[in-house]
């Protein structure tokens, strides 16, 4: 089912909470909500499920209205972050919960309850847990049975709020690989909570990156981190080298080397910001579009080169990583003068300091 919203807004007593949200979800897809605490990630999943309600916008669900949809009939299975199992309840019960509250004229029989609750059981790899309860069971077999349990109404979407948040990183790793695979079987239009920027990269077909209540980016995991739209998104996923820069008609200056403007920056002239992942600043020959850096220490970390410098220029500290493979022959020691340059790189106008 496609997911669309529009304008959305929501403010709870005088704090925007929401503030014109815009996205489709395409039929099908994983998509990531990701942003840091406080964002609006939550918000915004609830008011897909319908446990809130926006002050202004829409919300269409497979193309249906959803505004005047109440929660229990928008077939939204859900899992959040405290929606703890039912401790008294089997793992079977759980998961056929859903099926058995449901109004009588829609309720499943009780054996064809217990069937539904089996096969889950079987698509979340736990065929032999049935008869235990939530306690006898590790954190990642927990998640699991509550995802069944949000699968077991068969839902046309499905909403997960830091699905994997409590538990660790291995759990973690495990679970993320497993819920890819089970989307790949099941495509069933999901979204995903999280704060984790590998999470959602790794997992999401579409990361919706978030921050204060705006989307700041919407792209496949690729486009969100190849090439960021906001200094905040360079930042938030991964590593950053900032350096300030004049921006002129066709060029820019930055720490005494000359790049080309990029055809596509369609900001202002003047100051600027340079943005540039770490592994993108190399050393090069000296020429037009290099600067130099003052090598301060060099760590070798497997296949991993870890260097911190100083901009001889502009005395801007950096760190930098390169891969071994990605160095001629000779590692820089420190106390070293580098030339570097790059030919991947973000450019803003310079912000406002605050
Ligand atoms: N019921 C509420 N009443 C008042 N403020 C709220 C309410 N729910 C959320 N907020 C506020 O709205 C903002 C967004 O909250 P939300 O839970 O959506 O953020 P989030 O991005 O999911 O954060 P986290 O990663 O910490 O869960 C926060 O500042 C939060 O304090």
């Amino acid at each position: 089912m496609r997911v669309e919203l529009r304008g959305i807004e929501k403010r709870f007593q005088d704090f925007t909470a929401l503030s014109g949200i815009g996205l489709d979800i395409e039929a099908g897809h994983l998509c990531a909500l990701l942003g840091p605490s406080g964002s609006g990630k939550t918000t915004l999943l609830r008011i897909i499920a319908g446990l809130e309600h926006a002050d202004a916008g829409s919300l269409r669900i497979g193309g249906l209205d959803m505004s005047a949809v109440d929660v229990r009939d928008r077939q939204v299975g859900f899992m959040f972050q405290n929606y703890a199992l039912f401790r008294h309840m089997s793992v079977l019960d759980n998961i056929g919960f859903g099926l058995k509250v449901r109004p009588r004229q829609t309720r499943p029989e009780a054996e064809a309850i217990r069937a539904r609750a089996k096969e889950l059981l079987a698509l979340v790899q736990l065929e032999k847990f049935g008869d235990r309860y939530p306690d006898q069971l590790s954190g990642g077999q927990r998640q699991r049975v509550a995802l069944a349990r949000a699968l077991a109404i068969e839902p046309r979407i499905l909403l997960l709020d830091e699905p994997f948040g409590a538990l660790d990183a291995r759990v973690r790793k495990d679970l993320r690989r497993w819920l890819r695979e089970l989307h790949q079987t099941l495509k069933l239009t999901t979204v995903f909570v999280t704060h984790d920027q590998e999470e959602a990269l790794e997992l999401a077909d579409q990361v919706v990156v978030m921050d204060h209540g705006k989307v700041e980016q919407i792209g496949s995991p690729t486009e969100v981190y190849e090439r960021p739209a906001t200094p905040f998104v360079y930042e938030f996923l991964g590593q950053a080298v900032r350096l300030p820069c004049r921006i002129g008609p066709d060029r820019v200056d930055v720490e005494g080397a000359v790049l080309p403007r990029p055809a596509g920056y369609s900001g202002p002239d003047g100051a600027g910001e340079l943005f540039i992942r770490p592994h993108d600043l190399l050393p090069q020959e000296a020429r037009s579009d290099a600067f130099p850096i003052a090598i301060r220490s060099v760590a070798v970390i497997g296949p991993l080169v870890r260097v911190e410098a100083v901009t001889e220029h502009g005395a801007i500290p950096i760190d930098l990583e390169w891969h071994r493979r990605q160095l001629a022959t000779r590692l820089p020691a420190a106390g070293e003068t580098l030339q570097v340059g790059t030919s991947h790189f973000g450019l803003f106008p310079a912000r406002q300091a605050a």
